[in-house]
């Protein structure tokens, strides 16, 4: 028998998780999905009903530490309640996911109804005025394994109705980035833990040489990271706004100079004395740890994301 069309497979999905909610949480009005070690953003939603990975048709289960595997319902917001959707835990390529299980999720909830969708994860920065901590507003990336012909848009359209070739030029919402500066600036954190930049999508799961590090930063890109960007495409391929906050979590090591194991041998063989650099590598712990240290502020900032999105401009499905 011929699989069932996706959009089939995917409303019986929706109808399955919609049977484990109550009224007010079927229709959720804006999704998140929390990057490595962020899963804690959904802390501040109210009347949370968990549905597990497990209880979801057609869901995978994250293998990656500091990823959970549940969807979490919810209201979020002082002023507004805001019916949301969290995805404690995402898919990568680099777990053995097909492109199209990663980008399941993203599709469900816009089958869900989600309007507009806050993206994070915690990335490498490569551009050196990025420090550790910032939240880098995406504005634009750099799809190294989608232009390679790893997209998830591959293959038969999703619908009848959606378009064979889809601009991404405007992927990422300028009405919803400029939210984030200005519930910064209600919450009064800094405006130096915010920059804007590019983010390049690599498949992972090693992290960069030096000069794949340096390769991408002369191609433009300001961060790194193994996710968002499939998850981008399927979100703006449904129609739903886009907005990717990146945590720079760790420096991507691009030294200045190599170190000259033939000067340090010919100095050591001369009798020299030789001072040896320190040798710095990426660790996924300190990306959770980063993760851990500014969880708090990123739960605040999106919450009150949340609040300001005006709902004239969430209902609206283009932005
Ligand atoms: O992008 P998220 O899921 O936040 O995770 C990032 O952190 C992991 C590497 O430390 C990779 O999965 C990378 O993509
Ligand atoms: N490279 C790729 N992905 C990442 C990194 C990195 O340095 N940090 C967190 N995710």
């Amino acid at each position: 028998m011929a699989p069932a069309p996706i959009f089939e497979t995917i409303a019986s999905t929706v109808e399955a998780i919609r049977s484990q909610l109550p009224d007010g949480l079927k229709n959720p009005r804006v999704g998140i999905v929390c990057g490595s070690g962020l899963s804690g953003l959904a802390a501040s939603m109210k009347e949370v009903v968990e549905v597990a990975y497990d209880n979801v048709p057609g869901f995978a289960k994250s293998t990656v530490p500091g990823h959970r595997s549940s969807l979490a319902f919810g209201f979020m917001g002082d002023n507004q309640r805001v019916p949301v959707v969290a995805m404690l835990g995402r898919f990568h390529p680099y777990e053995g996911h097909s492109l199209s299980t990663v980008v399941y999720p993203i599709r469900v909830l816009a089958a869900l109804g989600i309007k507009d969708i806050i993206i994070t994860n915690a990335a490498g920065a490569l551009n050196p005025e990025i420090k550790v901590g910032t939240v880098v507003v995406v504005r634009d990336h750099l799809a190294l394994p989608g232009l390679a012909g790893m997209n998830p848009l591959l293959g038969p359209t999703f619908s009848s109705t959606t378009p064979r070739f889809l601009p991404v030029s405007d992927a990422y919402s300028p009405a919803l980035r400029r939210l984030v500066f200005l519930a910064a600036n209600e919450l009064s954190i800094p405006w130096s833990d915010f920059a804007e930049g590019t983010y390049a999508w690599v498949s992972g799961p090693t992290y960069e040489t030096p000069a794949e590090g340096r390769f991408l930063r002369a191609a433009g890109a300001d961060m790194v990271g193994m996710s968002t960007v499939p998850e981008v495409l399927a979100a703006r391929e449904a129609g739903v706004g886009v907005l990717v906050l990146s945590l720079a979590t760790n420096m991507v090591v691009i030294p200045e100079k190599y170190r000259s194991i033939k000067e340090e041998v010919e100095a050591e063989l001369l009798g020299k004395k030789v001072e040896l650099p320190v040798e710095e590598v990426v660790s996924h712990e300190e990306v959770l740890l980063i993760g851990r240290q500014k969880g708090e502020m990123m739960k605040s900032l999106v919450e009150k994301i949340i609040d300001l999105i005006p709902a004239s401009v969430r209902d609206e499905s283009q932005k």
